[in-house]
Formats: C-alpha cells, sequence, structure tokens
C-alpha cells in the first residue's frame, strides 16, 4: 500500500494491504462470501446477466464489446447486492472512475511530486506541485459512494422485505464487521469488471479467429445437451473439451498478464537468488503460461494439449495462474470461473462467430492485438456474430421471461 493510494481512499482494498492482522480480518470476510461451497448462491444472477448478454448479442452483435463490459459490472452489483445496476447508472460510472484513478496512482512515478516529498500532502491543493492532492480527495470521496450507496440500498432491501442479497444477510449477521464488508462490495467491483471483461474478450476474439475450434466446442454441447435448451453449471462435468476452452482462454490471455506485485516481508533465497525483505516480487504469469518446457507450442491456442493430461482439462483451479497463488491468490476466482464458463458455453450454444464482411463481401482480417497496460484487453475489431439457427435464436429470446 503507497500513501498515495491512502491518500486516495484505498486503505481497505484487499488486494493492495500488507499481510497483516487487518487484511486477515478482511480476506476471512471476503472468503465468507466468495468461497467455492457459497459459489452457487451467485448462480441466479450468472444465469440472469449471462443470458441478457446474449439477448443483446443477438440485438446489437456490432456492440459486443460494450456488452461484455456490461456483463461483467452488472453482475457483481446483481451477485452481491441484488441490484440491476446498468453501466449507464451514475454509480457504475463513479465506480469506473474510481478504478481509473487508483490504476494511475498504482504506476509509480504517476506523482512524482509527492512520491519525493511526502510532506506535500500537508499543503493546500493550490500550493505548486499538490494537483495530487485534488485528485486523491475526489477519489478518495468515490471510493466512499462506491462503498455506501448500493449497500445502502440493499440494506433498505433487507430491512422492507423487498428483497435479499448475500452482503446485506452478512451485515446482519456480522454486524461487528460493517466496514470490511462495505469494503468488499467496493473490491468485488474494482476487482472483478476488467478482468472478466478481459476474458469473456479474449474467448470471443479466439472464437471468431478459430472456427474448427469453436465448431468443436459446438458439436459437443449438441451431442451431450441437445439443442432444445442453454448450457447449466450441472453440465460442466460432461463437457470436457468446452472446459479445455475455457482453460486455454485463462492459459494463454491472463488478464494482469504481471498478476499483482508481492513484497517479500523477510529474506529469502531462490536458485541462488538473494531476495531481500522489502524487495518486490512481480510474478510473469505470462512466461510460466507459455513455458515451453511445460507447453508444446506455448503460443497455440490448443484446446486438445489437456487430453494428453490423466487429469484432462479438470484439474484443480489452482493450476489456472491467472488467478495468481497462494494465500493471496484471487478471492473471487469461484465466481469468476464460473461466469466465464457459462458465457462460453452459452455462447457456443447458441451463436457463431466470425469475421466480419466488407461492402464487397470479403472478410475483414482480424490483427487481434491487444492493449498493454495493467489490465489486458483486445483492442477493438469487428467481427460477425450471428444466431446459429432458429432454434438458438428462440432459446436466446426466451430467456426474457426468466
Ligand atoms: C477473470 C477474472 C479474474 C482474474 C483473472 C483475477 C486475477 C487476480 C489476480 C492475478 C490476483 C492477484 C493474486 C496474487 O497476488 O497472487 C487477484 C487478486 C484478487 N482478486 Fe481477482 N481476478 C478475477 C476476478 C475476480 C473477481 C470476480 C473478484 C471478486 C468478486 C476478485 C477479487 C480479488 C481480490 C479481493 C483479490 C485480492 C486478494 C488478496 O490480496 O488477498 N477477482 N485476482
Amino acid at each position: 500500500m503507497t500513501p498515495i493510494i491512502k491518500l486516495c481512499g484505498g486503505e481497505d482494498i484487499l488486494s493492495l494491504e500488507r499481510y497483516s492482522e487487518k487484511w486477515r480480518i478482511n480476506r476471512r470476510v471476503f472468503q465468507q462470501t466468495f468461497r467455492q461451497a457459497a459459489s452457487s448462491r451467485f448462480y441466479p444472477a450468472q444465469y440472469n446477466k449471462i443470458h441478457e448478454f446474449l439477448r443483446q448479442l443477438l440485438m446489437t452483435p456490432d456492440e459486443f464489446m460494450q456488452h461484455t463490459m456490461k456483463l461483467s459490472q452488472a453482475l457483481v452489483y446483481k451477485g452481491l447486492y441484488g441490484l440491476d445496476v446498468d453501466s449507464e447508472d451514475p454509480l457504475a460510472k463513479k465506480a469506473v472512475k474510481v478504478m481509473d484513478t487508483l490504476g494511475q496512482a498504482l504506476l509509480p512515478g504517476a506523482f512524482p511530486a509527492y512520491e519525493r516529498f511526502p510532506f506535500l500532502r500537508f499543503m493546500p491543493s493550490w500550493f505548486p506541485g499538490c494537483r495530487f492532492k485534488r485528485i486523491a480527495i475526489q477519489c478518495s470521496q468515490g471510493v466512499k459512494e462506491v462503498d455506501t450507496i448500493p449497500f445502502d440500498i440493499a440494506m433498505a432491501h433487507l430491512r422492507s422485505g423487498t428483497g435479499t442479497s448475500p452482503i446485506a444477510e452478512l451485515a446482519i449477521r456480522k454486524p461487528q464487521d460493517i466496514k470490511a464488508i462495505k469494503a468488499m462490495g467496493t473490491i468485488s467491483y474494482l476487482a472483478s469488471a476488467d478482468t472478466t471483461m478481459s476474458s469473456i474478450s479474449s474467448f470471443l476474439l479466439t472464437m471468431c479467429q478459430n472456427p474448427d475450434i469453436q465448431a468443436k466446442g459446438r458439436d459437443e454441447i449438441e451431442r451431450v445437451i441437445g439443442t432444445d435448451r442453454l448450457p447449466t453449471f450441472e453440465d460442466r462435468q460432461s463437457l470436457p473439451y468446452v472446459e479445455a476452452i475455457y482453460r486455454e482462454v485463462m492459459r494463454l490471455h491472463p488478464a494482469l498478464p504481471l498478476g499483482l506485485p508481492h513484497v517479500s516481508i523477510e529474506d529469502d533465497f531462490y536458485r541462488g537468488y538473494h531476495i531481500p525483505k522489502g524487495c518486490a516480487v512481480i510474478p510473469n504469469i505470462w512466461a510460466m503460461n507459455r513455458d515451453p518446457d511445460v507447453y508444446t507450442e506455448p503460443d497455440r491456442f490448443l484446446p486438445e494439449r489437456y487430453s494428453e493430461s490423466p487429469t484432462g482439462p479438470f484439474e484443480s483451479i489452482n493450476n489456472i495462474y491467472a488467478f495468481g497463488f497462494g494465500r493471496r491468490v484471487c478471492a473471487g476466482r469461484h465466481m469468476a470461473e464460473n461466469t466465464i464458463w457459462l458465457t462460453i458455453a452459452s455462447v457456443l450454444a447458441t451463436f457463431t462467430l466470425g469475421k466480419a464482411k466488407d461492402e464487397k463481401g470479403n472478410e475483414i482480417d482480424i490483427p487481434g492485438e491487444y492493449t498493454d497496460q495493467f489490465f489486458r484487453h483486445p483492442r477493438p475489431y469487428r467481427s460477425s456474430i450471428i444466431p446459429r439457427s432458429a432454434v438458438a435464436r428462440e432459446l436466446v429470446l426466451a430467456t426474457d421471461t426468466e
């Protein structure tokens, strides 16, 4: 946790906290809601929002990137607070702004004057070099609103009997942890929107580029569950090829290629290297997932690679390095995994993805470029997303009544 993050109101953001008693309490609160055994609590929200996503793809396929972002944002509000919050909602916009500012503040050198002269925090914001104070005050105010507004609405719904939600129920059960519970809501949003969007976007891009793999996934779904219903979580173990597609997306396209930096809490040695106490350690997930000693043709999207392993694609979630490692491993990974898997299975069951065509009917090439920021996203491209049959179209439309 850098001083500027603290100034920006990010002191309760779990992923930025140092290992401490406070981190342990906050992590425990998180675990109660997001542990594997409790993940079915999110199923109704996941079906609801993923089916809404399918309908959006049907109506306005060219806006697939916006739909992916909306899905990733809406899920947390629906799943945790029981609220339908669209990405146009002022609350969602505020959360995106907070996220951007915190993201900027995380970059070394973002506020050079303050980094060199920390006493500047005691100066007024109009003082030369103190622009950071204005930004920090705004951000801190934003964090408070993002913490409080949806939480208060969820509590009001619970008290008036008009709706319940995991966060409100937890707050009633554990009033002593209220600060950590509110912070859990904010972190969930901040930690999940870009990461989930990145993984789903990578899946869509990969399918546009690999029609054969797409067809194999779709054939498996058709063979196992037929064409008269959409996939459910109960189908997962019966769909090894779809699972392998999910695992390849997470291997080849980790949303955070360099994870989150860790800091060693004592002197350590690794393969003869001395890692002094206080040293920042950056896990190169990107390179680990492309290790040629582990993966043949590591740069290829090859779901078949899992059929050679004794466990097939159904390995432990701990083997998915995209979620990080050890005791700081992603606390929302079970929820994230379910969202991404169900989206993959549902899209394969209902749509054919491919290259868009120009006015002369020629396919438009997809460069497959990615951003190279902290979060890795595919850059905008044009695609064709059409329902795979009249029956599939009807299935998608029928979800509107759920
Ligand atoms: C594709 C989706 C996601 C990916 C790829 C991802 C990835 C990561 C990674 C790499 C870390 C750092 C782990 C480490 O330090 O070793 C992390 C931490 C974290 N993630 Fe996720 N994440 C995803 C979705 C989510 C979701 C949906 C939530 C919550 C609802 C979430 C909550 C967190 C939290 C709270 C931490 C900090 C844990 C701690 O420091 O104790 N993440 N995530």
